[in-house]
């Protein structure tokens, strides 16, 4: 079988909100999805967008959203996002007490789960739950803020996982979030990484397109290194 082809998500939390529709549209013609940050001030302490940012803007885009629920309670919004047409809705496991159960009804209700560890969360009590999920996001900083440094330390997980993945046959994507850029997406593709989150690296280029362009170019060639 084949390597899967890299995924390229830019983050719009490192876009300008005041032009988000322009923010999405210079993006979506080079980018695999749409990583959308929904925060809430107490799962993370910082404050994003919610369910009728992302409503208005799947009228404006047929890019895939990759919404990341950095909130507490998913059980009671993630659903909505799926209704909203999220192809990916990924939320906490440090946030639920049943995550099998919450995936199941995602893709019920016809979206992808994904499953996101923080920094400081160990992935192995995880590991038996990942035939439930499409996509394992593991934090490469801590959840909260865009704009902080790529923690090397985290690429132990995308290992741990990778091995896990391989090793059970499962088809599943494991997503990388946090510093993601020139500088670091090939190390995140070389532990077993095959989808990358970019804002800042995306959003403070003056291409934002050839930026992912870049990226996926970049982990394209580490993921085909034996
Ligand atoms: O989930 C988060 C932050 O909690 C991320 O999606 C960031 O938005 C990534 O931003 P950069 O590190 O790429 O600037």
């Amino acid at each position: 079988m084949s390597a899967p082809s890299p995924v390229v998500a830019p983050s719009i939390l490192a876009a300008d909100f005041a032009r988000l529709a322009d923010e999405v549209r210079a993006v979506e013609d080079a980018a695999d999805w749409l990583h959308v940050d929904v925060m809430d001030n107490h799962f993370v302490p910082n404050l994003t967008i919610g369910l009728p940012v992302v409503q208005s803007l799947r009228a404006v885009t047929a890019i895939p959203f990759d919404v990341h629920l950095m909130i507490e309670d998913p059980r009671r919004w993630a659903p909505g996002y799926a209704d909203a047409g999220a192809y990916n809705v990924t939320f906490h496991a440090e946030a639920s007490d049943n995550p099998v159960s919450l995936a199941k009804d995602l893709r019920a209700a016809g979206a992808k789960a994904g499953l996101a560890i923080d920094r400081d969360t160990p992935i192995e009590p995880y590991l038996d739950l990942l035939p439930s999920f499409d996509t394992l996001l593991i934090m490469t900083i801590k959840a909260g803020f865009g704009g902080q440094k790529f923690i090397p330390a985290m690429l132990d997980k995308v290992a741990t996982a990778r091995r896990h993945v391989a090793a059970g046959h499962l088809e599943l994507r494991i997503e990388v979030d946090g510093g993601i850029g020139e500088d670091t997406i090939a190390q995140a593709a070389g532990a077993g990484a095959d989808a990358f989150v970019a804002g800042t690296a995306v959003y403070s280029a003056e291409d934002p397109a050839e930026a992912v362009r870049k990226l996926r170019g970049i982990a394209a060639r580490a993921m085909a290194e034996p």
